[in-house]
């Protein structure tokens, strides 16, 4: 059985290790004969690999493990590149967040104004993460996480439409496990139709493998309880904003009773509430960077102290099955059925050929082939309309340098009430992207 070589890019990402132990939980199913990690920031990807080799050399000593911060070393001779990167780190998720607050407008890592500065971030980093790869391994994929997923699939769209890149979210799959827990069956029992874009989307249909419809079951609870279940049924999102954002799905299945929404929804539908239940001195940034970001580093360090892995400091991760099983599928052509974001093509038959939407596909060694949704309704179709001209107009202007395309994607925002807020945000997104977005003429 061929073994595989794997690289992270994001090496110091507080996934890597999560993502790491999945790998090494499913060496049987997936074997490996190299995994990598890279990143730009060397001290940061340093505390990570560091702990990783200790926790490699104990646990699959056969498996060659390796950092470094050379794209050529990085690049050379991989199968699969597992992207999670984050441009700009925190310290500018914090900024995204912070800014639209200022002026009472939703401040969030992928929607909004927060968003969109983001976008503007990544595009030429994740372009640059492509081209190493199609220059060191060209019949390598990259399976990407990277956010803004939406912003980042259609750059790729537009500006690598042969390369080899497969964007995800893991949303979906998060939810679906709650769904799981609230009928009582495991998520592989569960299958779905949905439609949208990423972090903007609904269940139309959710089924056992016997075809028993469970939407009637699902639709009765979240309109009472949102997606908020009895059990822990993930190891991330405890927290208490997560929380929260669970249960507002009750309020945005009001707006549809009939599908089942992507939580993300509430910034558009809701941004009243939202801003008013957020402190603009303490966004999620900061929660994460407490939480997370702490928790995941201190078990790294506690591993190089120790020296051992052996008291279980690293978890695995629950978000890193899906992409497991993305591997999987390519690798051994299983035809498994997945959302990802993929052109439309007529999957949403009455929706734009040309846009980046997250829909149900039979994936393989040829990538993803989408499945036909069909027509969807007008409310969802005009809100997905108004919301994938934003993520293209930002495409636009970061290929263009043109602030006009810019203010405009944020005009067009639905949490963005006027154009004077719009510019007044943009101008200040600017001054703090200085040193990432180019220069808008
Ligand atoms: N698609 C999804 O559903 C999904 C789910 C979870 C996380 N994510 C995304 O995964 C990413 C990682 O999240 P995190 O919270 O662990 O962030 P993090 O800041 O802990 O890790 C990101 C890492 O990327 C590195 N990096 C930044 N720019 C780089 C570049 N140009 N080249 C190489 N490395 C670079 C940083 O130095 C950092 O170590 C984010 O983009 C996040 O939004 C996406
Ligand atoms: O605020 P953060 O950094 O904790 O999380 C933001 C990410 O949230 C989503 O991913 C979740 C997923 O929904 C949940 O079920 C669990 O598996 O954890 C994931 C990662 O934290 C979202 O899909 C990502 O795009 C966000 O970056
Ligand atoms: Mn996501």
């Amino acid at each position: 059985m061929k073994k595989y070589s794997i690289l992270i890019a994001g090496g110091g990402s507080t996934y890597t290790p999560g993502i790491v132990m999945m790998l090494l939980d499913n060496l049987e199913r997936f074997p490996i004969r190299s995994i990598r990690l890279y990143d730009n920031d060397e001290k940061r990807q340093e505390i990570i690999g560091r702990a990783l080799a200790i926790t490699i050399k104990e646990v699959a000593p056969s498996i060659s493990f390796s950092y470094t911060i050379d794209p050529e070393t990085a690049f050379t001779d991989v199968d699969f590149c597992m992207a999670h990167i984050r441009s700009g780190k925190y310290e500018m998720r914090e900024k995204d967040e912070k800014i639209p607050l200022k002026y009472g407008v939703v401040g969030q890592e992928t929607c909004g104004p927060g968003g969109i500065a983001y976008g503007m971030r990544s595009i030429g980093d994740m372009l640059e993460l492509i081209d190493f790869m199609e220059k060191y391994s060209p019949n390598c994929w990259m399976l990407n996480y990277s956010n803004p997923a939406s912003i980042v699939a259609e750059a790729c769209r537009v500006l690598r439409p042969n390369s080899k890149v497969l964007n995800i979210c893991d949303m979906p799959v998060g939810t679906l496990r709650r769904m799981a827990y609230i009928v009582n069956r495991e998520p592989k029992d569960l299958e779905v139709k949905y439609f949208g874009l990423n972090h903007f989307g609904w269940w139309t249909s959710v089924k056992d493998k016997d075809g028993t419809d469970l939407m009637e079951e699902l639709l009765a609870y979240i309109s009472e309880n949102g997606y908020l279940t009895q059990k822990a049924v993930e190891t991330q999102h405890m927290d208490a904003s997560w929380q929260e954002t669970h249960k507002k799905a009750k309020d945005i299945l009001a707006t549809d009773p009939a599908y089942l929404p992507n939580t993300y929804l509430k910034y558009y539908l809701y941004p009243d509430y939202v801003v008013k239940h957020s402190n603009p001195n303490y966004t999620r940034a900061n929660e994460v960077m407490a939480g997370r970001e702490k928790h995941v580093f201190d078990a790294a360090k506690a591993i190089i102290e120790a020296g051992t892995a052996k008291s279980g400091e690293f978890d695995i991760d629950n978000h890193a099955l899906f992409i497991v099983d993305l591997a999987r599928a390519i690798a051994y052509n299983t035809h498994e059925r997945m959302l990802c974001i993929v052109e439309n093509k007529g999957a949403i038959s009455n929706f734009d050929p040309y846009a980046m939407v997250e829909v149900p596909c039979i994936v393989g060694s040829n990538g993803p082939e989408p499945l036909v949704q069909g027509e969807i309704p007008l409310f969802e179709k005009g809100l997905m309309e108004q919301q994938v001209a934003v993520e293209k107009l930002v495409v636009q202007a970061w290929i263009e340098k043109s602030y006009q395309k810019l203010w405009q994607a944020l005009i067009l925002s639905k949490t963005v009430p006027s154009a004077s807020v719009a510019k007044q945000i943009l101008d200040d997104l600017i001054e703090a992207n200085k040193d990432y977005w180019p220069e808008l003429n």
